[in-house]
């Protein structure tokens, strides 16, 4: 892996919850790492991963109700470990289900979930996270078969195992999500969780349940292989997009007779539930 980084320092204002939008957008353009600042956040991405449009997609930046600046420059980064430590915070759902690191100390929750990210997680992932393990939460999973679309860190593979699914294939088409899933897979003890590495290419085989916390686009690119994986009586949960994506989303689904259910929202992101 390439030790040459480009960080960017983004100042914002006002400082919430714009900082926690643009985190979970640039997580979303492929930014791996986050630091936190008092005015806004650094942000890092692989100097090979970056692109000369990489900001264009990020709608925070011409939005009228914050301020966003920035600068970049090309670093060298040596200690990721230590970075990410300082920021991951552990996040409790509900008082239910924890998500934590292994220098986290244990919570009374029914799952507690041990996460070691690294690099394929960064704060501003939690919101979509978080919905979508509310939904795992409110919905049986007992003796399903369940599709973890977009896995990153296997997280929600693991709370669906947890909550009694009886086979799980987790797919991420990122090969440090893929090695990251396997390694969380183990370190939780859970045993019919399949870790896949590749894209909506690689699904073959038919589901109760699929998840998917991708992003709009794909989404939308993927949704007829998605739905000719799905059993009859199946439950579809996507997230990674915005409220106001709702319409379009909704629409690709009821193309395919899809049933819309129940929606969280947080922070602008959402979380849909559909059903066949
Ligand atoms: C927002 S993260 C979600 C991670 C995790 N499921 C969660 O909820 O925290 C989206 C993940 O989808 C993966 N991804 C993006 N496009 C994909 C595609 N076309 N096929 C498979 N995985 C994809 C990314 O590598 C990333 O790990």
């Amino acid at each position: 892996m390439s030790e040459i980084y480009i960080g960017y320092t983004f100042k914002v204002h006002p400082l919430q919850p714009a900082v926690e939008i643009l985190i979970a957008e640039l997580g979303y353009a492929g930014f791996e790492s986050f630091v936190e600042t008092e005015e806004g956040t650094i942000a890092y991405i692989q100097k090979e991963e970056w692109r000369e449009d990489i900001l264009d997609d990020i709608q925070i930046l011409s939005s009228d109700e914050f301020e966003v600046s920035y600068s970049l420059e090309e670093i060298e980064q040596t200690n990721w470990n230590a970075e990410w430590e300082k920021n991951f915070n552990p996040i409790v759902v509900d008082d239910i289900c924890a998500v934590r690191a292994p220098f986290h100390k244990k919570f009374d929750t029914a799952f507690d979930i041990i996460i070691e990210p690294k690099m394929s997680f960064g704060t501003g992932h939690h919101e979509t996270t978080h919905m979508m393990i509310q939904h795992i939460l409110k919905n049986d999973f007992k003796n399903k078969s369940v599709l973890d679309m977009g896995c990153g860190t296997g997280v929600l593979a693991i709370l669906a195992e947890m909550k009694g699914a009886k086979s799980i294939d987790a797919v991420d088409y990122d090969n440090w999500c893929y090695l990251n899933s396997i390694e969380n897979v183990e370190r939780n003890n859970c045993e019919r969780i399949t870790v896949i590495e590749g894209d909506a290419s690689a699904l073959k085989n038919k589901y109760d349940i699929i998840i998917a916390n991708i992003n709009r686009n794909i989404l939308l690119q993927d949704m007829e292989t998605y739905v000719s994986c799905l059993n009859e009586n199946a439950v579809l949960f996507l997230s990674g997009f915005y409220n106001d994506d709702i319409p379009i989303i909704q629409e690709a689904c009821e193309k395919y007779l899809l049933k819309f259910e129940e929606k969280f929202e947080r922070n602008h992101w959402v979380a849909l539930k559909f059903i066949n």
